[in-house]
């Protein structure tokens, strides 16, 4: 089911604005000039070919990568120059992240992975249980709750990351091809997940997808080519690209 254009909060304020975004890895331009905004309580979707410095612009929007030049703001805030504590600080707090292969800590009960970011952001162990347990719940993998990650399907890790991402009361979630290494049938249980918790939560989602049916998801989708933003429905030819190459 597609939730396109139905954004409740009817928020439209920029949460995160991102101008003129450069970055260099060693010969690769990852990104020329990408500028992006990302709205209160919005889902919106970011599409292009591999390559194309979708990935780097997620990082430089979340604080996880400085960009070599132009201007990321989070409010008020100028995350290319605030410093890294602040930036860990906001990671923590304000940002939740999820991975194409969810990143769960394979030592830990699923439990104890979710309950983590509480944990470090300095909430007692109860307290971190029961909030733990509540998102497991939303996500319906509150049954795999004391299992290792290496004991659950690509779809219900993939549910737990979201439940991690979410559970300290995030402003903004950044997923990085969340369905991508799913089939299609628990691909669409992930993103129905997702925007059920984006609605309920109110946090703006910025999505990574090479995938035209998962982006039809989203509130708004963006489209990147040679590392610059592009807006409006994804071209067919680089859905195309996206597709044979994601
Ligand atoms: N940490 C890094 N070190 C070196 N090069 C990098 C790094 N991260 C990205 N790049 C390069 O920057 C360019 C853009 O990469 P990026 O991962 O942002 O693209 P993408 O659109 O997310 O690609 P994909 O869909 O394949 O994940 C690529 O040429 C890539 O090789």
């Amino acid at each position: 089911m597609s939730t396109r254009n139905e954004n409740p909060s009817g928020a439209a304020e920029p949460m995160i604005g991102a101008t003129g975004l450069t970055k260099q890895y060693g010969r690769s331009q990852a990104l020329r000039g990408a500028s992006v905004t990302l709205r209160a309580g919005e889902i919106l979707a970011v599409t292009g070919a591999s390559g194309s410095g979708k990935s780097t612009l997620l990082h430089c929007l979340a604080g996880i990568v400085r960009p070599d030049e132009g201007e990321v703001s989070y409010g008020r805030e100028r995350l290319d120059r605030a410093s890294e504590n602040r930036l860990s600080e906001l990671r923590r707090t304000d940002f939740g992240v999820v991975f194409q292969f969810g990143q769960l800590i394979p030592e830990l009960t699923v439990r104890d992975n979710v309950m983590l970011p509480l944990l470090l952001a300095g909430t007692d162990r109860a307290a971190a249980q029961d909030r733990a347990d509540e998102w497991l719940e939303r996500f319906g993998v509150r049954g795999q709750a004391a299992l290792r990650p290496g004991e659950l399907s690509g779809g219900q890790g993939q549910r737990v990351a979201l439940a991690r991402a979410w559970v300290t009361g995030p402003k903004a979630v950044f997923a990085d091809e969340p369905t991508g290494a799913l089939d299609s049938l628990a691909g669409e249980q992930v993103m129905t997940a997702l925007v059920h918790a984006a609605r309920e939560s109110g946090a703006a989602v910025l999505l990574i997808t090479h995938d035209a049916q998962i982006a039809a998801y989203a509130d708004r989708e963006v489209w990147l080519r040679d590392g610059a933003v592009h807006s409006g429905a994804t071209p067919f030819a680089v859905q195309e690209a996206a597709h044979h190459e994601g």
